[in-house]
């Protein structure tokens, strides 16, 4: 196969798989990284992932930035699990222990904090402020704000709230997560109708023992995942905003892949402290024209780290 080759890290925020590639130096068009983000995504492949992270310069504000692109090659304003990775990466490469970083349409802060557990990378974010303002993503005919409410289209059973991180969620809580009922939602969302045609991410929310949450997301572009940091914050402060939970308190964010401690303030800004694990590096050709990946050449596997992570 005559492709382009990547260096790309295998990593992970909570179990949200990515290859990061640093594209610091790196010129392509949006269409060409959407065809690396299917061909590296795609489960039966050689890498596999929720999708790829880029690392990209910084302005005038940000030491380095963030692009990312879901595993059907759409490109979201942003993904706080990813960021987490992408965040290690670039403070590694400036050599910084705190920073600014750019994302599609906004900046979040980043720093490196204390290990979640022994030989667990652990790094801080704080993004936001969270939107209320549906007219942006655009969502039509449920009004402006849609807080705790119906929205007859997709469950007369459910109340929702919507979120922009800046990207957008519809975040329900639930007694108990019924994930057949999240996989028809999020797949209606999905389908891209007149009413919501960028899609949206679904998450259902259970509040468990000891005020820890429990999140499950049906991601636009990806479909179910094992974690989503958007959604993490975005249901944080949606517990406070609904008197779930109080705000300025760090709680315990349980998700499929693992956890992160969150806090949210009534401002509408998150704070995340999750893992930011590298897996493996090596290189990887990728034919633009057919988002093929192949002859995948692993050159360092972190077996410590995935073993620090299994351990959460
Ligand atoms: N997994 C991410 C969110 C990725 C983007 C999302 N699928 C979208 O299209 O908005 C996270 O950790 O935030």
């Amino acid at each position: 196969m005559v492709g382009m080759r990547f260096d790309i890290t295998k990593c992970h925020g909570s179990g949200n798989d990515f290859a990061l590639i640093d594209a610091r130096d790196i010129v392509l068009a949006d269409g060409e990284w959407a065809q690396v983000a299917r061909a590296l995504s795609y489960r039966a492949g050689p890498v596999g992932g929720d999708g790829i992270l880029l690392l990209t310069g910084g302005d005038d504000r940000a030491a380095f930035g963030m692009r990312i692109f879901n595993a059907d090659g759409s490109e979201p304003e942003t993904c706080l699990n990813g960021l987490r990775c992408v965040a290690r990466a670039g403070l590694e490469a400036t050599g910084q222990r705190s920073a600014v970083a750019r994302l599609k349409t906004s900046h979040a802060e980043v720093a490196r904090d204390d290990d979640l557990a022994p030989g667990v990378y652990t790094v801080r974010e704080t993004a936001g402020p969270a939107s209320f303002d549906v007219r942006d993503w655009p969502l039509t005919g449920e009004g402006i704000r849609i807080v705790d409410a119906v929205i007859a289209r997709l469950s007369p059973d459910l109340r929702f709230t919507a979120i922009a991180m800046p990207n957008p969620h519809l975040i329900a809580f639930v007694d108990a997560v019924d994930e057949a009922e999240l996989v028809r939602i999020g797949e209606i969302c999905e389908g891209a109708p007149a009413w919501l045609p960028n899609r949206a991410n679904v998450s259902f929310i259970e509040v468990r023992e000891g005020g820890e949450l429990y999140v499950r997301t049906f991601e636009r572009g990806v479909g179910l995942t094992n974690a989503c940091g958007s959604a993490m914050g975005a249901s944080t402060f949606v517990a406070g905003l609904t008197g779930r939970l109080p705000f300025d308190r760090t709680v315990t964010v349980r998700n499929r892949g693992g956890l992160v401690r969150a806090s949210a303030s009534e401002a509408g800004m998150v704070t995340l402290s999750g893992n930011a694990t590298v897996e493996w590096t090596g290189q990887v050709s990728v034919d633009l024209s057919q988002a093929r990946a192949d002859d995948l050449v692993v050159t360092s596997r972190h077996e410590d780290e995935i073993a620090a992570w299994a351990g959460i």
